[in-house]
């Protein structure tokens, strides 16, 4: 059984969220799946960012490196594989170093792809062809992108007390340059907030509400100018899935040679 891995609170956590699953399952429709209207999203119970905040309209101020796309999937077809990957994918809660200290990551993720050094740990090989639902995404977004995606890490927020911090998607493997790293990041579930900030601290940070269905894509110098990270926020009780899917380089498993002449630093996402 698969929950058998995840222990304690994040046990209790992720059967409470399959829980949810198995009473909606009683239910026709899947609504809390469906993204908030405008009504329901109401902007004084939203967190604050010094910054735009974008909607369906707003897309247009996206950095040029990074596109929206809303609706994706059709409504119906993400909540239905919102079940299945509920269903087939064993997430774990992994530990990561700070400091010298091991902490829970604050969200459960599954990685499918070759080995990939990803956030201070290693993740090891798994085929992503061994999952259906990937596979068919996979095919599907990369015949979108005109390049053959062959990685996916797949993040759960259980609700909205699951996050992630700043980081960006630099990794060695993801891009011997880091000028033109791919990221198609899919969402399903509750829709949560999702912010860009540059890294040399111009202008404003975006916020963006990436919605069940949506698909957003980084690509070009994204992760070398920008981080990206979503917050924290108490008016999400509902789960979410995120999948983002990369292209993953071959790396040499010599010593590494950093580009730029500097030490590579441990990327440590919280
Ligand atoms: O959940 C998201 O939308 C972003 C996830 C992410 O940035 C990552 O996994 O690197
Ligand atoms: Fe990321």
């Amino acid at each position: 059984m698969q929950l058998k891995c995840v222990k304690g609170d994040s046990l209790r956590r992720v059967t409470q969220t399959k829980l949810y699953f198995a009473q909606m399952k009683s239910k026709a429709e899947f609504g809390f799946l469906q993204p908030p209207s405008s009504s329901t999203t109401k902007k004084r119970n939203r967190p604050k960012v010094r910054g735009r905040r974008l909607s369906y309209e707003g897309v247009s101020s996206l950095p040029d490196c990074v596109t929206y796309e809303p609706a994706f999937l059709p409504p119906s077809h993400s909540e239905q594989l919102m079940k299945e990957l509920m269903e087939v994918i064993p997430f774990r809660q992994e530990e990561i170093k700070i400091f010298g200290k091991l902490v829970k990551e604050p969200r459960l993720c599954a990685w499918y792809g070759g080995a990939y050094k990803y956030s201070g740990r290693a993740l090891k090989e798994n085929p992503l062809d061994s999952v259906p639902q990937l596979a068919s995404l996979r095919d599907r977004i990369s015949r979108k992108l005109d390049l053959d995606l062959n990685s996916v890490l797949i993040n759960l927020y259980r609700d909205g007390s699951d996050y992630i911090g700043w980081h960006s998607d630099d990794e060695r493997e993801l891009g011997p340059s880091k000028d033109d790293i791919v990221v198609a990041s899919l969402s399903l579930g509750a829709a949560r907030d999702f912010r860009l900030k540059r890294k040399d601290g111009a202008g404003n940070p975006i916020s963006i509400t990436l919605e069940s269905g949506s698909l957003l894509i980084m690509r070009g110098e994204t992760q070398k100018l920008w981080k990206h990270m979503v917050p924290k926020t108490k008016n999400v009780q509902q789960p979410r899935i995120n999948l983002t899917f990369r292209f993953l380089h071959q790396v040499s498993t010599g010593s590494p040679t950093p580009k730029d002449g500097q030490t590579k630093r441990a990327i440590v996402r919280t």
